[in-house]
């Protein structure tokens, strides 16, 4: 008998590069439950990479595919892992429709990790793509950062390990499940 996930629905927030969709897969293999990329929903029902929508209709356009798309997904039914967009929280009420369907995930990673992992990767990502170097990079997610911190510090639970693992997070489920 499939085991019965300790959430109903847990959404992984964070910086691009955090590793909301690699560590989301992993935690809906692991809970054996679906695992939904929310960019990847765009790009299936837009029929078109998050790369054109933003190069063609620009990023107000992309935040509300984005928002509207996300009511959609966080009312399929069943418990889910969803993997969020970096900016995600950041728009349209997004955080409180998120914070009210399920548990949100805060996977703090630091700046210069970021950026390590982002030079390293193929994914292209738009709001990136104006930072040609490393420090360009640096700067640029530092500053994104600081005006993100304020929506990620609302989630109720926060992963600081620079890599955090299945083992990290299952230590937060049954802490926050215990202290209530
Ligand atoms: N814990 C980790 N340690 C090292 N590299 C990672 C880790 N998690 C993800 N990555 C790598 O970082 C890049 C971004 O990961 P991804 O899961 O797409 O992040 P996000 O969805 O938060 O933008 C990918 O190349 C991925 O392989
Ligand atoms: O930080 C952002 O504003 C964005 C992050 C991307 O997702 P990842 O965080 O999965 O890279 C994607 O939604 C889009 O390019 C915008
Ligand atoms: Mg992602």
């Amino acid at each position: 008998m499939r085991p019965v996930p300790p959430f109903h629905q847990l959404h992984l927030i964070g910086m691009p590069g955090a590793g909301k969709t690699t560590l989301g897969r992993a935690l809906a293999v692991a809970y054996e439950v679906p695992f939904l990329d929310l960019d990847e929903e765009i790009t299936r029902r837009e029929g078109r990479s998050v790369v054109d929508i933003f190069a063609v209709e620009g990023e107000a356009y992309f935040r509300e595919r984005e928002a509207a798309v996300l009511r959609e997904v966080l009312q399929q039914p069943g418990s889910f892992v969803l993997a969020t967009g970096g900016g995600t929280p950041c728009f349209h009420q997004n955080l409180e429709a998120l914070l009210k369907k399920g548990l949100v995930l805060y996977l703090e990673v630091p700046v210069p990790e970021l950026v390590r992992r982002i030079l390293h990767t193929d994914a292209t990502r738009p709001l990136l793509a104006a930072a040609p170097t490393a420090e360009a990079l640096s700067r640029r997610l530092d500053e994104t950062l600081r005006a993100r911190k304020q929506f990620y510090a609302r989630a109720p639970l926060c992963c600081t390990a620079p890599s955090c693992t299945l083992e990290d997070v299952r230590r937060l489920l049954s802490a926050y499940q215990t202290t209530g």
